[in-house]
């Protein structure tokens, strides 16, 4: 292996011989180039690596000063020192200083000192060669990694907005997501109710991504999920030695998402005792380590969730009601997926996107009868269970269409007529109103539905409706219904593009 190649010095005196004594002092050490005039020194230094010129003050021609600001001039980067005849540092301190000078060495010089001046040199020359080097490389690393970043803040940003919740255009998932939308401008607390799978998680997602907090972390946890002797650790971190088994001291995930969003599933969950210190965060802003003396501000926007009737259980005493009331500003109730079953085809095709993508399968779409099939079941799992479905239909698809006899039996049993009815229409009924405006509300509500149904297609919903095509176009803008998602897209039928 070949040797770690030596320091380059160049020594330069005009004295023959004191250059060779310094040359003899140093060359174990270093690899010595010499001059004996300032003109030479410069034109060793234009043709070698040199590190460091050791240069003597007074000489013939160019003075030791001279040749070494020119130096400066030239090879900024190398180090400088100078000997000198002066005796009395105060003397040459103010020249060292002016000229940039990194050390100098009084006569007559000693061979130790010397050595020792010009190794802490050399090191110094290494460690500023570092620094540069260092540097370069942090400007031309630094935009890449800081565009990575802000690509990956992009993405999460449009990957989770309102846009991404699939819904249809009737759904009452929109009230939701509108109060939702509302709220993620204003820095308060939110409060999210929904039975499991309905999409908690993903609207608490977009909140913090709508927010002025988007591009601080977000960071979810499933309070329910967590042992209650764990919790505050997790959440409010710990000190080493606060309890058996804390080895290090650790911070908790509300100062790790300092400036961010903390998001707490299944708040509902926790124990009183940590209802109480959870409130007080709220209060104060201030959280205090497990087994820590003192406070630390840390500023947080909490989103809560759970799938309890927590007003409720407030009520009862069972939850604390001044931290139900702190969070509960404006609650945001995500409806079962049961109702509004007029979601389903749009998040079945929704859905398979996501899952054939992830498994990196090609799958178009559903027959007709399957997807008439999701839509007659209640979903008690919601979402998450209408993607599992979705999932296992995949693995078992032969095609590229997945048709009815993919999906479970229990599920294919179910009678959509069995099922619940929509509580929405009962409400389109029972709002009040004159009898004229009710039968309208209704009239616009089978019309979309019936289109949601047919996927976009208006021929097949003004067939089925009893009605022409003109008849049913006239309907939709005196309704002012939208386009429905043209779901037939995906799923193989042609769409309507009547005009
Ligand atoms: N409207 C929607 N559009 C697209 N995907 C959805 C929608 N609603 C839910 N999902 C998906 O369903 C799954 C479950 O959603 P999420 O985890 O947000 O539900 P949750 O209510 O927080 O559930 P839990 O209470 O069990 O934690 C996720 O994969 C989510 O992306």
């Amino acid at each position: 292996m070949a040797d770690t190649p030596l320091p380059a010095i160049l020594v330069v005196d005009d004295e023959h011989l004191s250059v060779e004594a310094i040359k003899r002092t140093l060359e174990d050490d270093f690899e010595v180039f010499t001059a004996t005039s300032g003109a030479e020194a410069l034109s060793i230094l234009e043709n070698q690596w040199i590190q460091l010129v050791l240069c003597d003050q007074r000489m013939q021609g160019m003075s030791g000063l001279e040749v070494l600001s020119e130096v400066r001039r030239r090879w900024p980067e190398v180090l400088r020192v100078i000997i000198t005849g002066y005796t009395d540092p105060n003397d040459i301190i103010d020249l060292v200083n002016k000229a940039g000078i990194y050390h100098f060495i009084s006569k007559p010089w000693h061979p130790e000192e010397l050595l020792l001046v010009l190794k802490n040199g050399t090191q110094l020359y290494k460690l500023q060669r570092e620094h540069d080097r260092l540097s370069v490389e942090l400007k031309l690393l630094g935009p890449s990694v800081q565009n990575r970043l802000d690509e990956q803040r992009r993405q999460l940003r449009e990957g989770f907005n309102f846009d991404n919740i699939v819904r249809s255009p009737v759904s009452p998932l929109n009230a939701a997501c509108d109060m939702a939308a509302r709220i993620a401008g204003f820095d308060v607390p939110a409060l999210i109710l929904g039975e499991t799978g309905t999409g908690k998680e993903l609207i608490a997602r977009a909140i913090h991504y709508c927010s002025l907090r988007s591009d601080k972390p977000f960071h979810a946890v499933n309070c329910g999920a967590i042992p209650s002797e764990l919790l505050e650790s997790e959440l409010f971190g710990h000190r080493k030695g606060a309890f058996t088994g804390a080895h290090a001291h650790r911070i908790g995930l509300l100062e790790q998402a300092h400036e961010g969003t903390v998001f707490l599933d299944e708040i509902g969950d926790i124990p009183q005792a940590f209802q109480v210190k959870l409130l007080r965060f709220l209060q104060e802003g201030e959280i205090r380590p497990v087994g820590s003396n003192s406070t630390l501000r840390v500023d947080v926007r909490v989103i809560a969730a759970t799938n309890r009737d927590i007003a409720r259980e407030a009520a009862a005493g069972k939850f604390r009601e001044d931290l139900y009331y702190r969070l509960a500003i404006s609650p945001i109730s995500i409806p079962p997926l049961r109702e509004r079953i007029c979601d389903v085809p749009s998040l079945a095709n929704s859905l398979l996107e996501r899952v054939t993508a992830r498994h990196d399968i090609k799958i178009s779409g559903f027959t007709d009868e399957a997807l008439d099939r999701l839509c007659a079941y209640p979903w008690p799992g919601n979402v998450r269970e209408l993607e599992n479905q979705i999932t296992r239909m995949v693995i078992l698809a032969e095609g590229r269409i997945l048709s009815a006899d993919l999906i479970e039996p229990h599920i294919l049993r179910a009678d959509g007529a069995q099922s619940p009815p929509e509580p929405l229409i009962d409400r389109f009924i029972g709002e009040g109103g004159l009898l004229r405006d009710r039968v309208e509300r209704m009239e616009a509500r089978i019309i979309r539905e019936t289109l949601i149904r047919n996927r976009g297609n208006k021929s097949r919903a003004a067939e089925e409706l009893g009605l022409s095509r003109v008849g049913l176009r006239a309907k939709l803008l005196r309704y002012e219904i939208e386009e429905p998602v043209k779901l037939s897209l995906i799923s193989g039928d042609a769409p309507d593009d009547d005009p």
